[in-house]
């Protein structure tokens, strides 16, 4: 079995810090689980477009508000605390976060640890990998 604490892990490398988000990756590729588990705080007042080419993700909303938009249908989605949106479909998407928003985020495949967007809002396939 594996144990983590979120405290423990924002005080170490698996804390990685962007623009718009910060995010502690508590489970990831090297656990061996299929996929990876990550706490992330979205910053507010922030505007994120992602589209994950290569993911899929699913995004549960434990604390804050805001709002999705699937960009090829211009659809919107309120987020609120017990919602959850999945990006089945690659969707290029973007994320306003109206407050701060906690959200659980699980990526299949799993992110290999340090991470972060690329030019698409993307993370690539083949990573650094947290020791
Ligand atoms: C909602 C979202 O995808 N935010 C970007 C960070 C990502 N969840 C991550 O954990 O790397």
């Amino acid at each position: 079995m594996i144990v983590r604490n979120l405290k423990d892990a924002r005080n170490s490398s698996r804390r990685v810090v962007a623009q718009n988000w910060e995010s502690t990756r508590l489970l990831l590729k090297n656990d061996g689980m299929g996929f990876s588990f990550h706490i992330t705080t979205i910053y507010a007042g922030t505007l994120t477009e992602m589209c994950y080419q290569n993911h899929l993700e699913s995004v549960y909303c434990i604390s804050g508000h805001g709002m999705v938009e699937t960009l090829d249908d211009a659809k919107q989605y309120p987020i609120t605390p017990g919602t959850i949106y999945i990006l089945d479909r690659h969707d290029k998407h973007v994320l306003r976060a109206d407050t701060e928003m906690e959200l659980a985020c699980v990526f299949n495949p799993p992110l290999n640890g340090r991470e972060v967007h690329d030019a698409v809002g993307a993370y690539p396939l083949e990573a650094e990998t947290v020791e």
